[in-house]
């Protein structure tokens, strides 16, 4: 019997809770939002496939009452705004630290022992926020946006290489941001045989280029940020906690000495099972990737000092 939270019943929101409910992830999803009947529509929305998708997971939808959150084992966190064309994520930052701020302290009172899966954006300054604010230990406060850059360089390097993703592994660290993230082009491989021996270093650029904007683009084409890959993705590590998977993926983590970073959240390849973060893998960065890394924690940096500011940490 498990039970998981999804806070935001928004396109992100209701597509991770359709995910673990179809997937049978947990045998409970409560999806909750502060506007009056969505979650409560979607959730009867996601209930109405049972009969064609043959699940056996629950989904309930509440407005703004907590108390039907009570004892969840991973609560996932969608509310916020999400950007336009033509923004930032880090320009989000007025509005959603508000909302993740109210949000983490309704769900602390009924679940103390959740783990907190952070999606709003700025992703890295939320996690931070989050970890700050909720007197949870560090393994218990995760962000979401590493496994889905890893998604979206995975998608852009089966494109270049025109195969199916499933023979890809590649990895994004670093910020959440356009122009933050890393993704690691040297360790990326097609079945064990690196990337780079296979394309040339200016498709690989491009792969790299398009994978940092890879958000942007899909703001662009839809008029709001991108929800599929979103949602999927943080259900996938609602996933590999439940059943405690122990997988490798890049998640926004508090370090405390990792990469050479202290008191930040940013993604890092990090094991993840029952526990929520079991492990940091401190991978060897070379020197070039050692360079980013501090350039993308400098970025991330900045907005946790924005945070300061705003005495919200
Ligand atoms: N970390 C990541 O990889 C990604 C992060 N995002 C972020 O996720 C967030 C959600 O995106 P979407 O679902 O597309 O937005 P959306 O606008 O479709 O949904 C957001 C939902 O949050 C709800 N909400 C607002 N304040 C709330 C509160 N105090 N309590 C409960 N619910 C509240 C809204 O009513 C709305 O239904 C955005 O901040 C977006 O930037 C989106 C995609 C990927
Ligand atoms: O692009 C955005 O604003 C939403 C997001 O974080 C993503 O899809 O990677």
């Amino acid at each position: 019997m498990s039970k998981v939270t999804v806070v935001g019943a928004g396109n992100v929101g209701a597509t991770c809770a359709n995910v673990l409910t179809v997937n049978q992830v947990a045998s409970e999803v409560v999806l909750l939002d502060i506007k009056e009947g969505v979650a409560e529509g979607k959730a009867m929305d996601i209930m109405q496939t049972q009969p064609t998708l043959g699940f056996a997971t629950k989904v309930i939808g509440v407005t703004s009452d907590y108390s039907k959150t009570a004892n969840s084992d991973v609560v996932v966190i969608t509310s916020g705004l999400p950007r336009k064309p033509g923004m930032t994520r880090e320009e989000l930052i007025g509005v959603n630290a508000g909302i993740v701020n109210s949000v983490v302290a309704s769900i602390i009172k009924e679940s103390p022992n959740a783990i907190l899966v952070i999606v709003s954006n700025p992703m890295d300054t939320m996690t931070y926020l989050t970890f700050k604010t909720a007197g949870l230990p560090k393994n218990r406060v995760i962000g979401m946006g590493g496994a889905l850059d890893s998604s979206r360089f995975t998608y852009y390097l089966s494109q270049a290489l025109n195969t199916n993703g499933n023979n890809i592994e590649a990895m994004v660290i670093g910020g959440h941001g356009d122009t933050t993230m890393i993704p690691l082009k040297r360790l990326a491989n097609c079945k064990g045989v690196a990337v780079s021996d296979i394309l040339s270093a200016e498709v690989l650029d491009k792969v790299v280029a398009d994978t940092m904007v890879g958000g942007a683009t899909l703001t662009k084409l839809l008029g709001t940020s991108a929800w599929m890959a979103p949602g999927a993705s943080a259900a996938f590590l609602v996933k590999s906690i439940l059943n405690d998977e122990k997988r490798v993926l890049p998640c926004c983590v508090y370090l405390e000495g990792e990469y050479k970073h202290n008191d930040i959240c940013i993604g890092v390849p990090t094991v993840i099972g029952k526990n929520g973060v079991e492990a940091i893998l401190d991978v060897k960065l070379n020197a070039e990737e050692q360079e980013l890394f501090d350039k993308s924690a400098a970025a991330v940096q900045v907005m946790n000092d924005v945070l300061k500011e705003m005495k919200l940490v």
